[in-house]
């Protein structure tokens, strides 16, 4: 059950009651998109644009949520996408976040770009972590990354590829985001950013590699027997190329914050089911507020769902118990609607519950 102390009834009223509590610069790095935000809307905007098929006379008084993620059981299937910087709202960060995800039976993609250190949020969610990598130019930064997580108890790593340089996110140019002077971002190499006169999303810039090419994938495969996922894909070609170089796909437009008027992962969903053929797992992210969101994903193909902003809105509100309240509502939600639509189990969801009109 939701948690009673807070009084929100859905992910929306979280995102507005935490509009009020973020500062100006949080806000615009957390909830802007890129150019005119017409990717950043239509995320949201195409769930409610697919209509359901419910089947009646089921019986439904048993629901089972449960699913698994690369062998891991999950209570449901939701989790936490990576989001750089949760130290900008909570004191507890990324620890908060983890131990919500650990409680919930979910588990956290954790970002490169974390106020803390792989080692505390592995040991926040032990088994349920898995970590996000940014190659940086200097590969010697990012091999150090990959040992440290995979010493944690890091479960896969994720390869975010459409962030090769940053989208134009007009609200933070207008309010720039700065975590505050002499933190230190652990992942982040030697150099305490916000010197050099640059906000810390340009300085981030400075460190990827803008050259990263599917050899590098097979440069990764190499380095690393944990499974890798690659982040960000959006078509069937490179959906086969990540499963040619034996990864697992995430599909995503990274939130609306890199190309403006890129597809949506619900639209692009399809096309990149039918290419992977069962061959590896896919999972998405992008808008997903509902449990009607969760269930829709699954009909078309993704093994689980990934929240970003969601997860931030709930740690602002109310550190780990408020990114738990994210999670059980959507978990409840999934419930409820799979009973409506007569289906008991993750595996009986598929595309005959998607009206095609
Ligand atoms: C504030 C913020 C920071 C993000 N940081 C990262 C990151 O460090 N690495 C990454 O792969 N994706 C990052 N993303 C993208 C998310 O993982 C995710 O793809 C996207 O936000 C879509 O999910 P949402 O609609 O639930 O927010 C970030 C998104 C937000 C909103
Ligand atoms: C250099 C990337 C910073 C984190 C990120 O991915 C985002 O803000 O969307």
């Amino acid at each position: 059950m939701p948690t009673p102390d807070l009084p929100y009834l859905n992910l929306r009223e979280m995102e507005a009651a935490a509009a009020e509590v973020l500062s100006p610069a949080a806000l615009a790095y957390y909830a802007g998109g890129a150019n005119d935000e017409v990717t950043l809307r239509a995320n949201r905007d195409g769930y409610a644009a697919l209509r359901l098929r419910p089947r009646m006379l089921v019986d439904v008084s048993a629901i089972d949520t449960s699913t698994t993620v690369l062998g891991l059981p999950l209570d449901f299937p939701v989790g936490i996408a990576p989001c750089a910087l949760h130290g900008l709202v909570h004191p507890e960060a990324e620890v908060a976040t983890a131990r919500a995800a650990a409680q919930t039976g979910s588990v956290m993609a954790l970002s490169t770009m974390s106020h803390r250190t792989i080692e505390d949020v592995a040991h926040a969610a032990p088994g349920r972590l898995w970590f996000q990598l940014y190659l940086y130019r200097d590969r010697s930064v990012s091999r150090a990354l990959i040992r440290r997580a995979e010493a944690a108890g890091a479960r896969a790593l994720v390869l975010t590829v459409d962030a090769p340089v940053l989208g134009r996110r007009e609200a933070i140019i207008r309010t720039p985001v700065r975590v505050a002077p002499g933190t230190v971002l652990p992942n982040v190499g030697p150099r305490t950013p916000g010197s050099e006169g640059l906000d810390d999303l340009s300085y981030f810039d400075t460190l990827l590699d803008p050259a990263l090419s599917w050899a590098d994938l097979a440069w990764l495969r190499a380095q690393t027997t944990l499974p890798i996922i690659v982040k960000g894909l959006l078509t069937a070609e490179d959906a086969a190329l990540a499963v040619e170089h034996g990864c697992h796909v995430w599909v995503s437009n990274h939130g609306g914050r890199q190309l403006d008027t890129a597809v949506t992962a619900l639209d692009a969903l399809p096309e990149i089911a039918h290419a992977v053929a069962g061959r590896a797992e896919i999972y998405l992210d992008g808008g997903v507020t509902r449990g009607t969101d969760v269930l829709k994903a699954l009909a078309l193909g993704a093994a689980a769902v990934f929240v970003a902003r969601p997860a931030l809105y709930g740690l602002a509100l109310a550190g780990e118990g408020g990114v738990r309240h994210t999670l059980d509502l959507l978990r409840d939600e999934l419930r409820l609607a799979m009973a409506l639509c007569g289906k008991t189990r993750i595996a009986d969801l598929g595309p005959d519950l998607i009206w095609r009109g």
